[in-house]
């Protein structure tokens, strides 16, 4: 029985990998587009939907195998915002994000079989300071294309921290995985030492 991360999220591997979990990944084949045309203004459900789509894609195609899922979805002021398309995209969210409260929610599934096991979504605030759109280029000048897979155009555990003026929620929600609960949900299956 193997673990499988379904995702090409590299800070999603480097959590996992840094938690001492054994896992391989697998990219998902899901229909993101789909699913998020039928969950227009609702985070919450569609990052869980999104998460599950992918655990259990993966999991029919790996018998016995158990999958883990995950997405994050951001909203500013009830806008939600997709990855961008371009650095002249990012600063244009970025410039949007100034002086805003953002909404920030992660979803992981456990997947076996292509049945849903166990769930968990959790939720962050992150408060953007004002950002001068000089500000917002020497960013870019350091980010661009490492933030291009971002949700937020921004990567906590670097330059993105000097975006915020506060951050309310758990460090991993924001990464893009709630890497507690879903340690606490391996260990329950005895995926990972106890
Ligand atoms: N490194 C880093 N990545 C972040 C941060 N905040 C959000 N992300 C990433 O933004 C991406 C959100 O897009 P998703 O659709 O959830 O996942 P993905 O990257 O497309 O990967 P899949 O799981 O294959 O769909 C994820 O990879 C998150 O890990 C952060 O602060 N740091």
């Amino acid at each position: 029985m193997t673990l499988i991360l379904a995702s090409s999220s590299a800070i999603r591997r480097a959590l996992l990998e840094q938690a001492g979990v054994s896992f391989r990944v697998e990219r998902p084949d899901v229909d993101e587009a789909r699913i998020e045309a039928t969950h227009a203004g609702h985070d919450f459900e569609l990052a869980l939907s999104l998460a599950e789509a992918k655990a259990a894609e993966v999991s029919t195609r790996h018998s016995g195998d158990w999958v883990i899922g995950g997405d994050s979805v951001v909203s500013v002021e009830g806008r939600r915002f997709m990855k961008p398309r371009d650095r002249d995209d990012a600063a244009d969210h970025l410039l949007h994000f100034s002086g805003k409260a953002m909404r920030l929610v992660s979803a992981v599934a456990l997947a076996r079989n292509g049945e849903l096991e166990w769930n968990h979504i959790s939720d962050a605030v992150l408060h953007f300071r004002p950002l001068s759109e000089e500000f917002i280029q020497a960013y870019l000048d350091a980010e661009w294309p490492d933030v291009s897979y971002c949700v937020g155009v921004f990567r906590m555990e670097g330059l993105g921290v000097t975006l915020f003026d506060e951050v309310e929620g758990d460090h991993f929600t924001i990464l893009g995985l709630p890497l507690l609960p879903l340690l606490g949900a391996l260990r329950e299956r005895g995926l990972m030492a106890s």
